[in-house]
């Protein structure tokens, strides 16, 4: 195809197309966010990096905008984004809901190079202030949502919002346990990053008013990109740039979780994978060397690069269940952005 001046037509790139989510969804949640009483109003602001702690306007501390892009992205793929805003507001919502919750069970004070709800207003208001964004993701999708659409999306973020929960639930229990194994780790990413990825794909499918199958197809593409996000996330929480990333370096490590870098190490049953478990079976959080040490013992195991396979394997099975690749453009683009992201 080509445009009135006879050049082919240039694809958006990754920026352009979180921007444009971004400007689609804003509106949306903000309806849903001034609609909050006092305080909650100001810290949810505050959470999605809109606003500084006395209300007053920010910059550069906001999420990426990965899943409602994919809304928009998945929903242009089928023909019609007419309806993409408001699912895409609604996963935005509850992925945030979700982040809430685990920077109060993680005890992180860092969030997008910022401190978090909980450590600067508390764990009750960090709490229920996730659990309001959750129900505003719902309400939201349900009364802008045309209503022949509106109950099967609800139905589905819900189910989602479930999956989320088992996969946090397993990733805590990890934290408990060894033996940990490759495929374990792999079910637990599906749960708690998967599922909202490929719900992400299939409202944008389902908003479009595509067929089942086409929808079914969005779900498994998104669900499959989701764990490569999830081992995109697991390798920046050790080797990435705390200045880029917004939290600090090693924090997985120190608390000895198991990440899939981690997993795959001890897996390994090289005498650097018995060393690393060593130091995971202490029962106390590692200190500063103890965490350069294990960085060094799971890079030598060969684990980085085995992250990266599993992960390139991921997007394989991702880009295989596309219904229609050349109509996926925009969402092609953002898995390159996905995987190959710093922060
Ligand atoms: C029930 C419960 C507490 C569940 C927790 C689930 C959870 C936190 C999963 C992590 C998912 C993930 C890869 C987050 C980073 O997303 P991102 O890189 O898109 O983050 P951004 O919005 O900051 O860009």
């Amino acid at each position: 195809m080509t445009n009135p001046a006879g050049r082919p037509p240039v694809a958006p790139s990754a920026a352009e197309l979180l921007a444009g989510a971004r400007a689609a969804v804003v509106p949306v949640m903000r309806e849903a966010v001034d609609a909050l009483p006092e305080p909650m109003r100001r810290m949810a602001g505050y959470h999605l990096g809109w606003w500084n702690t006395e209300g007053g306007p920010e910059t550069g501390a906001a999420g990426k905008m990965l899943r409602p892009a994919l809304v928009l992205a998945a929903a242009a793929a089928c023909g019609d984004a007419t309806h993409a805003a408001a699912p895409g507001a609604a996963v935005e919502l509850i992925h945030n809901f979700t982040l809430l919750h685990d920077d109060v069970i993680d005890g992180d004070r860092l969030r997008r190079g910022r401190e978090t709800v909980w450590s600067r207003w508390g764990v009750p208001a960090a709490i229920t202030l996730g659990d309001a964004m959750h129900a505003c993701a719902v309400a939201q999708l349900v009364s802008r949502l045309p209503a022949q659409l509106a109950i099967g999306a609800a139905v589905r973020v819900e189910a989602t919002v479930i999956d989320i929960s088992v996969g946090q639930h397993q990733d805590c229990d990890f934290e408990r346990r060894t033996g940990v194994d490759v495929a374990e780790y792999a079910a637990m990413a599906v749960a708690k990053t998967g599922s909202l990825f490929g719900t992400s794909c299939a409202l944008g499918a389902l908003a479009a008013r595509a067929d089942p199958t086409t929808v079914a197809a969005m779900d498994t593409f998104g669900r499959e990109l989701g764990i490569a996000c999830q081992l995109a996330d697991d390798l920046l929480g050790i080797w990435g740039d705390p200045a880029i990333t917004g939290k600090p370096v090693g924090n997985d490590l120190a608390r000895r979780k198991q990440s899939m870098p981690v997993v795959a190490a001890m897996s390994s049953k090289t005498a650097a994978g018995q060393e690393l478990s060593a130091l995971y079976r202490r029962g106390r959080p590692l200190t500063a060397a103890d965490v350069e040490r294990a960085t060094r013992l799971i890079e030598a195991t060969g684990a980085r690069t085995e992250v990266l396979r599993i992960a390139d394997d991921r997007v394989s099975a991702a880009l295989a269940a596309l219904p229609d690749r050349a109509a996926a453009g925009d969402l092609l683009v953002l898995v390159d952005a996905i995987v190959h992201r710093d922060r």
